[in-house]
């Protein structure tokens, strides 16, 4: 796939950012020469704007069709239950306040569903799981109709609820992987039309289905017909082609769509600690959640209102909540368009928007809420709606765009958590006691303007963090791109272990800057540093125990930043515990069971793998049934190093191999460490011993106050400035001559 004008906008979007400052570790700076980067002549003033019909083209608009049926009838199912409330009631023989937990409920169920989605969306293909969960759905549409009871109807609500959940993590993430960057906002917007249209009419279709059955139990042939095209939809989905992921990002900042091969599983720890890492998103759902605080209850308060203030019953209430909806139907497209423009003009103006989208519906409400008939609570009720509406239409877009492609469905699935547990947790908490003792319109008033102000604030400030997160979007498709084009072109030439870019905070501290190295097939590399610099940091990123705020990790060029520390021990990243790793108490040999436990399915491989270390450590053969606290300090370590090696390391991890150790016994486990070398094993070593270090290590990297001052042959910096200047600093960096050698 080739580059087009519009694509060219949309990389003018992504890269007309403030790089990462130097500051920050940024590598932006090496990128300065490219003709795409704004300046170069080549952004900002091509093509034409992609058009909506256009993009529909290219991507086929299928998955646009099925996703926007789905949406449409889950909406039209959620406002079912509204509209249907008195007629289930009587049927169950329930009360009012039953009725109303459970289309709350159904709401909530949406979130426990939320993170397993978007788990599921990061690494399988999409349309199945679509059309599984759709088909579910379906079955728990019709079973609602077969409910016999209140407690089953609140199991089918469970159910669809949770099947339901499919949509932000899962159809979010294909939408966003089909379709162009620069239609997404229409995407998202007819969408949005969609469902409203359906919100609009559902009185009319689900209250005509039940009055043209009649009867008590009319409103259950609703929900058998409502389950037809939902399963019918729910096929369709099956067939939905999977798109390569992020290739339009892809397309847009390198021009080509380089297939990332059978990616290895992301953990939802790694991508969670990633995700929170983007300030964008960060800012963004922290907004949301605020703004949830008044939005989860409003509806519900708007229509307590409507009844004990103005008398108004279903019907009425039905007619001033239409008012709104129709108002959107009517805003929304206008808004995508615009939206999509401003974009690729500049992200932060998108954002913008979405701000100034929200703040002034907060000053709508005290109108409304003082309004003294109900054509004007109506009239005044439509700034909100549509302002809030497009809001939210716009937001999904804009937060697939800046997460990272490979963690939509979880990035997706972070917001509803965060949104759902804060906002309409906090929201119900606060309005509730605030009705009791002030009324409706009180509480309206006091949890929606300053949730909604809170809101827009965060969102309007967001907008200057936003090219900076796209930044790094951009900078992260760009190594992969160079990444893969190197490897191209010499395909034997691949590291067991490579990071690249890597930045990495203790919570506001920041400890790593742009820290890169890589390690091959039989090669020890050194990392060497004063006190602090960030050496065993390094380590608990590469064996998957910290997850970078930017950069990759890859393992024989598959990349594995997302990936558990478990995992990575299967792949092959595996770490030296060092003595502190054994089991003193036990025997040798129970420690290497233990030590096996992940491989524990098969006993003969276990058996195996422990014959094959005992080979190599034969003084550990001997003293198998010794308990491991009589081991020396060095018979311990090679204890702690033969657990490592139960595991086939591709690459081992090594923190201190030498720490308190007396010089033979260092010089012993050295001779072990080149046997395993020349058996083709890459280790890493960090080392407070540059003597030590040097007497193994192929190579060695640097490190001062987290960034890389040297990186190259071990024979260099022994010979360097840095060398001498460390060793006679000596202490006073932490980096001391062994114990034992001459100073
Ligand atoms: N869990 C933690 N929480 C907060 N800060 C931490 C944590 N672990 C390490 N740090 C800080 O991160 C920085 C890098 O620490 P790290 O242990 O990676 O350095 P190091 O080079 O391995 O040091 P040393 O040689 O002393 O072990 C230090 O400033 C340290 O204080």
């Amino acid at each position: 796939m080739t580059r087009d004008d519009g694509f060219a906008d949309l990389a003018g979007a992504l890269l007309h950012t403030e790089p990462p400052s130097e500051d920050m570790g940024g590598t932006a700076g090496r990128h300065r020469d490219d003709p795409r980067e704004p300046g170069g002549g080549v952004l900002g003033d091509s093509g034409e704007p992609t058009t909506l019909r256009a993009g529909l083209r290219r991507a086929g608009p299928a998955t646009f069709v099925v996703l926007l049926l789905l949406t449409s009838l889950d909406e039209l199912e959620g406002a079912a239950l509204g509209v249907l409330a008195p007629n289930i009631r009587d049927s169950f023989g329930v009360s009012d306040g039953m009725i109303v937990f459970l289309s709350v409920a159904a709401g909530a169920f949406i979130v426990v569903g939320a993170v397993p989605m978007g788990w599921v969306a990061d690494r399988f293909r999409r349309g199945p799981v679509i059309g599984a969960a759709s088909a579910f759905f379906a079955a728990m549409v019709f079973a609602s109709g077969f409910a016999a009871n209140a407690f089953m109807f609140f199991w089918t609500r469970f159910g669809a609820g949770v099947a339901k959940s499919n949509q932000g993590p899962v159809q979010g993430s294909l939408l966003a992987d089909t379709y162009p960057i620069g239609i997404r906002g229409r995407i998202g917007a007819a969408i949005g039309v969609g469902g409203r249209l359906v919100g609009v009419l559902s009185p009319l279709i689900v209250g005509g289905i039940a009055a043209a059955f009649g009867g008590d139990d009319g409103w259950r042939w609703a929900y058998f017909l409502l389950g037809l095209p939902v399963a019918v939809a729910a096929c369709a989905a099956f067939f939905l082609r999977e798109p390569v992921r992020g290739q339009w990002e892809k397309t847009a900042v390198v021009g080509e769509v380089v297939v990332d091969e059978k990616p290895p599983p992301i953990s939802v720890e790694a991508a969670f600690a990633r995700l929170g890492r983007i300030r964008t998103l960060k800012t963004v759902v922290l907004a949301f959640a605020a703004m949830g605080f008044g939005l989860f209850t409003a509806p519900v308060l708007g229509n307590l209102y409507l009844e004990q203030h103005f008398g108004l019953g279903v019907f009425g209430r039905g007619v001033v909540g239409t008012v709104g909806g129709a108002a959107g139907l009517l805003v929304l497209p206008f808004v995508g368009r615009y939206y999509d423009r401003q974009f690729r003009h500049d992200p932060a103006r998108a954002l913008r928007l979405i701000g100034l989208l929200t703040l002034p519906s907060a000053f709508f409400l005290p109108f409304q809420y003082y309004a003294p008939n109900v054509e004007l609570f109506a009239l005044f009720s439509v700034g909100p709606v549509v302002l809030l509406s497009a809001a939210f239409a716009m937001i999904g877009p804009l937060l697939q765009t800046i997460v990272p492609y490979r963690l939509r469905g979880m990035g997706s699935a972070m917001g509803s958590v965060y949104v759902f547990f804060i906002g309409a947790t906090g929201g119900a908490l606060i309005s509730f006691p605030l009705i009791n003792s002030f009324g409706i319109r009180t509480a309206v008033l006091v949890t929606m303007i300053p949730s909604t102000i809170v809101g827009g604030l965060l969102i309007m400030r967001s907008s200057w963090l936003v090219k900076r997160d796209l930044a790094n979007v951009a900078e992260e498709l760009r190594e992969e791109y160079e990444e893969h084009q190197r490897r191209a072109a010499a395909p034997d030439d691949v590291p067991v272990l490579q990071a690249s870019g890597i930045d990495f905070s203790y919570g506001q501290v920041q400890v790593l800057f742009d820290v890169g190295f890589e390690v091959r097939r039989g090669e020890v590399l050194a990392l060497l540093g004063t006190n602090g610099a960030g050496k065993s940091t390094i380590l608990r990123v590469a064996s998957g125990m910290a997850t970078p705020e930017r950069g990759v990790v890859r393992l024989n060029g598959r990349t594995v930043t997302y990936v558990s520390p478990e995992q990575r021990v299967r792949l092959g990243v595996v770490s030296l515990a060092g003595g502190a790793g054994v089991f003193p108490s036990m025997s040798v040999r129970e420690n290497l069971e233990l030590g096996a436990f992940v491989h524990r399915g098969d006993p003969d491989d276990v058996a195996r793998r422990i014959d094959r270390v005992l080979e190599i450590f034969p003084q550990l053969r001997e003293r198998q049934r010794e308990r491991a606290s009589t081991l020396s300090g060095g018979q311990q370590q090679v204890l702690a190093l033969a657990l490592a090696l139960l595991h086939d390391p591709e690459v081992l991890l090594i923190d201190e191999l030498s720490l308190g150790l007396a010089p033979g016994v260092v010089a012993e486990l050295l001779a072990v460490v080149r046997r395993l070398r020349a058996s083709g094993l890459a280790m890493i070593i960090v080392e407070q011993s540059l003597n030590v270090a040097m007497s193994v290590a192929d190579r060695a990297v640097y490190l001062e106050k987290g960034r890389i001052r040297f990186t190259g042959s071990a024979a260099d910096l022994a010979a360097g400035d840095i060398a001498r200047a460390v060793f006679f600093r000596g202490d006073e960096d932490g980096l001391v001559p062994h114990r034992g050698e001459a100073t």
